[in-house]
């Protein structure tokens, strides 16, 4: 699936970065064209791959290059305000040439979380092509105005975009691990599921043969439930067996051919449920999901439809849902089996409603700060009237 993938603030800069460099390690071509915008100039300038006439420095006159500093209301106003400047960087993506935008964002600080929501709204009503959003959700421990400007960006963003794929820092962070390295590993992760699963829609035939690999079409038919998406994944090495695989295509003892089949089908079936029961990209219950699909990675000879088939009823039973896709994505020098497994339209997430009574709090909290320097005007001004009234 061919992406023009949009980085919004630091992280979201930096992520694409990272996919940048993924596509050039693995050739998968996912990254089609890619965009970053910021309120900060070094984060800008600390960008290795995203072209440079593809970075947009927004809110020059409002905060001179320094970044937005958390103030995520003020990230939005100036997204408003400079969205022709990012248009005129995204007028040169050959448009016809993606299948959908990606805009990246961590919606704990302000520049992302403000301004992500705002570009989503502007390219949806200007391209027919899907927006989705990929939103990094701030650790519990980075403190009440992350959480909140999340809770807020979190609400306008899955609504504006036809769908919102999560990525929760709060469950990966590693405890004793110093921000930076575990921000490395933690991008690590998302490159190489969100890589693998737009990476499935990409193969071109070509001399793998594979059984039936996954189309960018249905990538966009499972995202199109619309709502909240969330990833899982596991792997398996595999010895380079791919010569004996081709071998015992022609042995002549069948029987060694089954025990093989069985194996590949089982590990199959077994990467399936560890992909869907291990730790997703935004734990959640995945009873309830809408849509699913499973992309099964790996040496050609690893990968055969009988297990593939077997995962998909396996969480079609799993989810209640009855859009579960599956399919190959052939991978011949590869060492490992990977099985990822998007869960899209996911209803039971704890994290959500979490974020949701934060931002009710601080609703309510705004309602009383008002209410009550309403009643504090009111009787500054009945005040007022006392003193004046004995000059009338
Ligand atoms: N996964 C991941 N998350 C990050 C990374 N850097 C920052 N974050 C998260 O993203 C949130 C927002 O941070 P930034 O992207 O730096 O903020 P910004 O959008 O540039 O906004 P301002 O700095 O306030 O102008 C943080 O609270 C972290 O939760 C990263 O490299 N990877």
């Amino acid at each position: 699936m061919k992406l023009a993938m949009i980085g919004f603030g630091q992280a979201g800069g930096k992520i694409v970065d990272k996919f940048l460099e993924y596509d050039d390690r693995t050739g998968s071509g996912i990254v089609r064209s890619a965009v970053a915008v910021n309120t900060a100039k070094a984060d800008l300038l600390g960008l290795e791959r995203v072209p440079e006439e593809n970075r947009v420095l927004i809110g020059q006159t409002r905060v001179k290059g320094h970044g937005v500093g958390a103030d995520n209301e003020l990230g939005a106003e100036i997204a408003e305000e400079d969205i022709d400047e990012v248009q005129s960087v995204i007028d040169n993506i050959p448009v016809h040439e993606i299948d959908a935008f990606l805009i990246i964002a961590g919606l704990g600080g302000g520049t992302g979380s403000g301004g992500s929501p705002v570009l989503a709204k502007h390219l949806k009503r200007i391209y027919t092509e899907p927006v989705y959003g990929l939103g990094i959700l701030p650790s519990s421990d980075e403190g009440g105005i992350y959480t909140l400007n999340a809770a807020r960006s979190f609400q306008t963003f899955v609504r504006e975009v036809d769908n919102l794929l999560v990525f929760d820092n709060d469950a990966w962070r590693k405890t004793g691990e110093s921000m930076e390295s575990g921000y490395e590993e933690i991008n690590d992760e998302i490159v190489k599921r969100f890589g693998i699963l737009f990476g499935a829609g990409e193969v071109t035939g070509g001399s793998e043969v594979a059984e039936s690999v996954v189309d960018s079409s249905e990538i966009v038919n499972t995202l199109a439930s619309g709502g909240v998406s969330t990833v899982g994944y596991a792997a398996e090495q595999v010895t380079d067996d791919s010569s004996s695989g081709l071998l015992s295509r022609f042995k002549s003892d069948g029987a060694s051919d089954s025990m093989d089949a069985a194996n590949t089908t089982n590990r199959i079936t077994s990467l399936v449920r560890k992909a869907a029961l291990g730790r997703l990209t935004l734990p959640c219950e995945i009873d309830g999901a809408e849509r699913a699909l499973l992309v099964l990675s790996g040496p050609p000879t690893q990968l055969n439809r009988k297990g593939i088939e077997r995962g998909r009823k396996w969480l079609e039973e799993q989810t209640g849902s009855m859009e579960v896709r599956g399919g190959d994505y052939p991978v011949s020098d590869s060492s490992y089996v990977a099985s990822v497994i998007l869960l899209s339209g996911v209803h039971n997430v704890p994290r959500i409603k979490e974020l949701q009574q934060v931002a009710i709090e601080a609703q309510e909290n705004i309602d009383e700060i008002r209410a009550e320097s309403e009643e504090n005007l009111e009787q500054l001004v009945e005040d007022d009237e006392d003193e004046l009234d004995p000059l009338f």
